[in-house]
């Protein structure tokens, strides 16, 4: 039996952002980047808000440029489209310059972390010209989204390609109680994605504790984008170990959705 991964793809905020205490340029990103290529992760993410705080809007073209040489990796870029990620993302597309995935997120300018979804209707129509700008760009769309399963249908029939499952209430649920309960809420809202015809992605608090559940119980997840625990788990072990321990539980999460492997 082939077992397919879900795609891991590495977000480097948190380099940046203890780059961004020096005016010494380290740790670097692009060799934060490459590291994590080396050790096997499908791609790239970053978050550049508009303040700045971590990824700078002149760390987008050196990731895409070094992006070149990994011509089987991805770069997704997050942010909010109706702050500074369209301007961010029609450079490097004017440049010719690699960008895979855009992950339209509703934060508020200088917002802590991300922490909800879009909303559905009411952001519906104002979504709709911009996600086809990115299709124009030729760039897969995907919509930060709460697990819940009513606004999937709308999401497809604005255009939307992906949702990112926002698994922050999962991620607080690991080892209580609830667990069961958000797993069950998770795997539903993947599932009516899936049946609307979307892809699912998923982020947010994810780490080496939690990931292998999340994954053999929500059906199908394409990619999960994970950096703070990562970045954290990297600086214990170093970019190559710590991908491959993330890789590693999502092979075992996979196998066993797909029923390859049993527990107990
Ligand atoms: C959309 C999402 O969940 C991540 O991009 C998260 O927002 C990371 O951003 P910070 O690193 O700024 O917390
Ligand atoms: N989309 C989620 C992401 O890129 C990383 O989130 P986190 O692991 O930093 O919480």
């Amino acid at each position: 039996m082939t077992f397919i991964t879900t795609a891991l793809s590495v977000n480097l905020n948190k380099v940046a952002l203890v780059r961004n205490t020096r005016h010494l340029g380290i740790p670097s990103v692009t060799r934060a980047a490459t590291l994590c290529l080396q050790a096997g992760a499908h791609g790239i993410t970053v978050h550049p808000r508009p303040d700045e705080r971590h990824i700078r809007a002149s760390d987008v073209p050196e990731l895409a440029t070094l992006l070149k040489d990994w011509p089987d990796r991805e770069f997704n870029i997050e942010g909010n489209p109706f702050h500074n990620l369209m301007d961010v993302v029609g450079q490097l597309v004017a440049a010719k310059l690699p960008v895979h995935q855009v992950t339209f997120v509703p934060d508020s300018e200088g917002q802590f972390t991300s922490d909800h979804g879009w909303s559905f209707p009411a952001d519906a129509q104002r979504l709709k010209p911009l996600i086809d700008q990115a299709h124009a760009w030729g760039l897969r769309v995907s919509l930060f989204m709460d697990a819940d399963t009513a606004p999937m249908a709308a999401a497809k029939a604005l255009g939307a390609d992906r949702v990112e499952l926002y698994t922050e209430p999962y991620a607080a649920a690991w080892g209580t109680p609830e667990q069961t309960d958000q797993l069950a809420r998770f795997a539903a809202a993947a599932q009516a994605a899936l049946d609307a015809g979307l892809q699912v992605n998923a982020g947010h608090d994810l780490n080496l504790d939690n990931l292998t559940a999340f994954i053999a119980h929500v059906p199908k997840v394409s990619e999960v984008s994970i950096g703070h625990a990562l970045i954290a788990d990297a600086l214990e072990m170093g970019y190559a170990a710590t991908v491959q321990s993330y890789l590693r539980c999502l092979t075992l999460g996979d196998r066993l959705a797909q029923g390859g492997l049993s527990v107990g």
